[in-house]
């Protein structure tokens, strides 16, 4: 399009560029004259956007004298005015990146780091498209810092796109393998497994015609009157005499109809006519009931369930409240297919994070480890085994062993602390560069636990093993193992559509809540009132260090950010309702 390039004002925003990031190298910022107008592409991002313009602004009055064909020598003469005025500043923006979009706050840099290591501007879209979705690194890039070279040389700004919540959950969805199928026994520990196969009834229950109640079994067709008592049936296996009309057996709960009787009379129903001389045992009976039916107070051969009747969906979730263990204990059932529950390795790093329960009191910047037992116990509860990874330290080989032995371990991998931007924050180099993993997310926009990272390592022949780092702050590292992993756990366990998610309900607030520019999951207490509604009670201080913001939380509060609520509302006043996660047993409120 350009009658003339300028290229002085592109090497001037280079050279700006480039004091703030290596990777201004790859930009292809492009400046010139059509006509008599001036034009400059700057990168789409804001800051990127900033810095260009910044470097060159001063300089733009007189290119402006220039290209409408003034002399510059009259800048230093006072008619610069007139002549900016004729000549018109088109400065376009972002046109000239596509990926500019992704990037909050990451400027020329970051821009361009997509480009370099997408191959070196051979990336290539049509026609300003925008991709929805952010971009995995399917296509080779590694965005993370290279290990070996000097800090300078490292993101000023991290290279991982910001991604919504949803867009997280989605990969996550995506990149969980299909589960696993497995044969458990029938016994407490198959409580929280997923059914793998239709169950259907190899035996019929009742399997005899039983007593439901206390009484004497007679032949309904009898009526009422006096009628010996010729046998008894107790809840026991073994061969029953048969009846006959005009005789009756006494029987008891549970217990077996001798062959020929059709029902039971209630002992309620009834009266001694004649006991043995002793008076310890009964001759005659008179039955005070009438009007009988057939099989009236029996429980029918098969009227629980018939041998064939299905007992169990394939997709069934045996329960903790033991309905489902008991349905096929019920039918024999001695052992299902059911899918694989993932194991769990739990890793803490950091070289300040030193074991819980050391004895000796702390050195100066010695943190004691308190995600790892956190997250450990939150495995456990929810029925997953765990593996205590212990803690690694802030080197990378260190990393790089403790994850290669984990690895052929366990099935997902948690770790928490080094995703952020420092130095020693080692996680997403290790797996990009060392492991050849792939880093599906490395930024949410949330709070607490922005850095979350989601990430594959593939592992010889198979399927690769999903690793969640999560970020060090306790608070952060909680929430976003109840938010990320643990749908990701529930989905390799079987478990599909809404119930991977924490399950949602309505809530009101007990008090004013100030909102943040990120959507925040604010830890709550929430109690069923005496209406039967939810309220919540904030746990304090929700800062992403205090884990105390935690304790006795049971809830996660979606609160909105600010951006999403009109009226340029601040805050969600109290007696308002917002939607809450579920994370723990909910609790009657008392008053
Ligand atoms: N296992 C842990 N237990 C308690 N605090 C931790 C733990 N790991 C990290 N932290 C603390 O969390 C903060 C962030 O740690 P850092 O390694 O920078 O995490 P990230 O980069 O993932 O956010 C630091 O104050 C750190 O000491
Ligand atoms: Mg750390």
């Amino acid at each position: 399009m350009l009658d003339k390039t300028a290229s002085g004002l592109v090497h001037g925003m280079l050279a700006a560029s480039l004091k703030i990031t290596p990777f201004a190298i790859m930009s292809r910022p492009v400046a010139g004259v059509r006509r008599d107008t001036v034009i400059i592409t700057l990168p789409g991002s804001p800051k990127g956007a900033k810095e260009n313009l910044e470097s060159i602004i001063k300089l733009l009055p007189h290119a402006c004298i220039q290209a409408a064909g003034g002399d510059s020598r009259v800048i230093h003469s006072g008619g610069i005015k007139k002549l900016e005025k004729e000549a018109g500043v088109a400065a376009s923006s972002g046109a000239h990146d596509h990926h500019s979009h992704l990037y909050e706050s990451g400027g020329l840099a970051s821009d361009d780091a997509v480009g370099m290591t997408s191959g070196c501007g051979h990336h290539h879209h049509g026609g300003g498209h925008h991709a929805p979705t952010p971009r995995t690194q399917q296509d080779g890039e590694l965005r993370s810092n290279d290990l070996t070279g000097d800090v300078t040389r490292r993101h000023r700004s991290s290279p991982y796109p910001m991604i919504s919540v949803k867009e997280a959950h989605k990969l996550v969805a995506e990149k969980i393998s299909a589960p696993e199928v497995v044969k458990r026994k029938v016994d407490a520990g198959l409580v929280g497994y997923i059914l793998a196969e239709d169950v259907k009834a190899k035996e019929s229950v009742p399997a005899f015609r039983a007593s439901i109640v206390d009484g004497y079994a007679v032949v309904h067709t009898d009526g009422v009157g006096i009628y010996p008592v010729v046998g008894v049936s107790h809840a026991a296996p073994g061969e029953l005499k048969p009846l006959e009309s005009g005789q009756i057996a006494r029987i008891t709960t549970g217990a077996p109809l001798p062959p020929g009787a059709t029902a039971v009379v209630m002992v309620e129903d009834t009266r001694i006519a004649k006991a043995t001389d002793d008076g310890k045992e009964e001759l005659e009976i008179e039955i005070l009931a009438s009007g009988l039916t057939e099989l009236e107070n029996v429980r029918e051969i098969g009227s629980d369930m018939k041998t064939g009747d299905l007992l169990l969906r394939k997709g069934a979730e045996i329960t903790a409240v033991g309905g489902e263990v008991g349905l096929l204990a019920s039918v024999g059932a001695a052992e299902v297919a059911v899918y694989k529950k993932p194991v769990v390795g739990v890793l803490s790093t950091g070289d300040e994070i030193v074991q819980h329960d050391r004895a000796e009191s702390l050195s100066i910047g010695e943190v004691r480890d308190s995600n790892r037992p956190t997250l450990l116990a939150a495995v456990n509860a929810r029925g997953f085994e765990a593996v205590d990874l212990g803690i690694a330290k802030d080197q990378p080989g260190t990393l790089e062993d403790v994850l290669k032995d984990a690895l052929s371990k366990v099935d997902v991998i948690i770790t928490t602390g080094g995703v952020s931007m420092g130095e020693k924050d080692l996680l997403k180099p290790t797996i990009e560069r060392t492991f050849n993993g792939t880093i599906h997310f490395g930024r949410v926009a949330m709070k607490p636990g922005k850095p979350t990272t989601f990430a594959t390592i593939p592992v010889n022949d198979d399927i690769p093993k999903p690793i969640f780092s999560l970020p060090g702050n306790p608070a952060s590292a909680t929430v976003t193992f109840h938010l990320f992993v643990l749908p990701a756990l529930r989905q390799l366990a079987g478990f599909i559509g809404d119930d991977v998610h924490l399950a949602k309900a309505l809530v009101t607030v007990e008090q004013d809540l100030v909102l943040d520019p990120r959507p925040e999951y604010h830890r709550a207490a929430i109690r069923i009132d005496r209406s039967g509604g939810l309220v919540a009670r904030s746990t304090g201080g929700q800062r992403s260090s205090r884990i105390g913001s935690m304790e006795a939380a049971n809830a996660l509060l979606c609160l909105p950010a600010i951006s999403e609520v009109g009226d340029k509302r601040t805050r969600i006043p109290r007696g308002d309702k917002v939607e809450a996660l579920i994370i723990g047993e909910l609790k009657v409120l008392d008053v």
